[in-house]
């Protein structure tokens, strides 16, 4: 029997991950689920955002599906010791995990567009998978200070750091309409240029079937929202990756609708990609689309099970359809939106 770890943790993720975990339930009833504490709650518990008795408990996970984690801008976590602090016990669990290649798709489903805040004919038909490097850049291992009125914090890659995510971007192409875009500034930064030179050599060796162009990160950030159907697969690292994901966020029509996987080594880590959203905790509004579709990518790469990924996704799109949530213009809360995904698993056939 599969073994699924949830870690809710702050804010609106033990909302949402409630939701989440009651359609897994519908949709693969055999899966054992063990809950844990992640986050500024674990601290709260054990002192540490990331304690030993959650990391005991991954050891035979099949997969890990989380919430979200941090506070308030004000909050007193913010003022702990960085090593201590709701978000680093996400960066550690995901290097524990070996979890590296973030996949962050953006997707408008067909009758959706009027959700989305860009002109219907830019949202149509949009499909981007933004493939983002997760154990590296600026959040890891670079040198990194603060010291009196001086700060640092390096980005650094190496090869074989950037050829392993490259890798899951082409091999994603291939299943998709075989482009990559692969996002840097090379032309300003050293890490750019290994970046670039690396996922060339990659496809010029072992993917010559993929079609590979070079974008700057700054211009993407104009061209995501302004003509989003150029992008089929972007590969890019780490920081640039979580600031361009939020930004097509604006695509479907909010945070509430990007689900994400993320993959190595081990066992995947499935999220969505929004954080702890404090202004709204604690009111029943938040959307769980965004992490029920995650526990749909939890089905899809994480159990091998893609019929069951397929049925979340058509009961999320039914639900979106007749009860859009706050966040998207609607009325519906959250448990509004997910007794109406889960009536529509009901009623959707497991097939395909
Ligand atoms: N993976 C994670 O756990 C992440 C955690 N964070 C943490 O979350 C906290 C808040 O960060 P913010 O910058 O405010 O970003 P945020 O993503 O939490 O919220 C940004 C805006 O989007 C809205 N929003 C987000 N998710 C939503 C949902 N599911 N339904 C409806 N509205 C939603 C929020 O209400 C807010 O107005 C911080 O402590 C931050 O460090 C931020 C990003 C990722
Ligand atoms: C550690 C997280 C707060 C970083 C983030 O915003 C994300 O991974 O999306
Ligand atoms: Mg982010």
């Amino acid at each position: 029997m599969p073994k699924i770890v949830t870690l809710p943790g702050d804010g609106i993720g033990p909302e949402v991950t409630a939701a989440a975990v009651a359609v897994l339930r519908e949709v693969a009833p055999d899966v054992t689920i063990e809950e844990h504490l992640i986050g500024g709650v674990a601290y709260d518990t054990h002192g540490d955002p990331f304690p030993q008795v959650t990391r005991d408990a991954l050891g035979d996970a099949d997969a890990v599906l989380l919430g979200t984690v941090g506070g308030a801008q004000d909050s007193a976590w913010n003022l702990l010791p960085r090593h201590l602090r709701p978000e680093s016990g996400l960066l550690a669990l995901r290097k524990a995990l070996g979890c590296y290649a973030n996949l962050r798709p953006v997707r408008v489903q067909p009758g959706l567009e009027h959700l989305s805040p860009l002109k219907a004919e830019l949202a149509r038909g949009v499909d981007i998978l933004i493939v983002r490097e997760l154990l590296g850049g600026v959040y890891f291992d670079g040198d990194r200070k603060i010291d009196g009125d001086t700060a640092y914090n390096t980005m650094r890659y190496t090869t074989p750091e950037v050829e392993r995510v490259a890798r899951v971007a082409f091999w994603a192409a291939e299943q998709r309409k075989g482009r990559v875009t692969s996002v840097d500034k090379a032309n300003v930064l050293e890490v750019s240029e290994l970046w670039r030179r690396d996922v060339t050599a990659l496809r010029d060796r072992e993917y010559r079937g993929v079609h590979l162009n070079h974008e700057y990160v700054d211009s993407v950030a104009m061209l995501i929202v302004s003509d989003p159907s150029r992008y089929d697969v972007i590969v890019t690292e780490n920081l640039f990756g979580d600031i361009l994901s939020d930004l097509a966020a604006v695509i479907p029509g909010s945070l509430g609708l990007m689900p994400s996987a993320s993959l190595g080594d081990g066992a995947g880590l499935f999220e969505p990609i929004h954080g702890s959203a404090p202004d709204i905790a604690g009111k029943g509004v938040a959307n769980p689309a965004a992490a029920i579709m995650s526990a749909g990518m939890l089905l899809r790469h994480g159990l091998k099970r893609p019929e069951g990924a397929n049925q979340i996704d058509r009961a999320v799109a039914l639900a979106l359809r007749e009860h859009p949530t706050r966040d998207l213009g609607g009325r519906a809360d959250t448990q509004t939106f997910t007794r109406a995904v889960l009536s529509a698993l009901e009623t959707s056939p497991a097939v395909g």
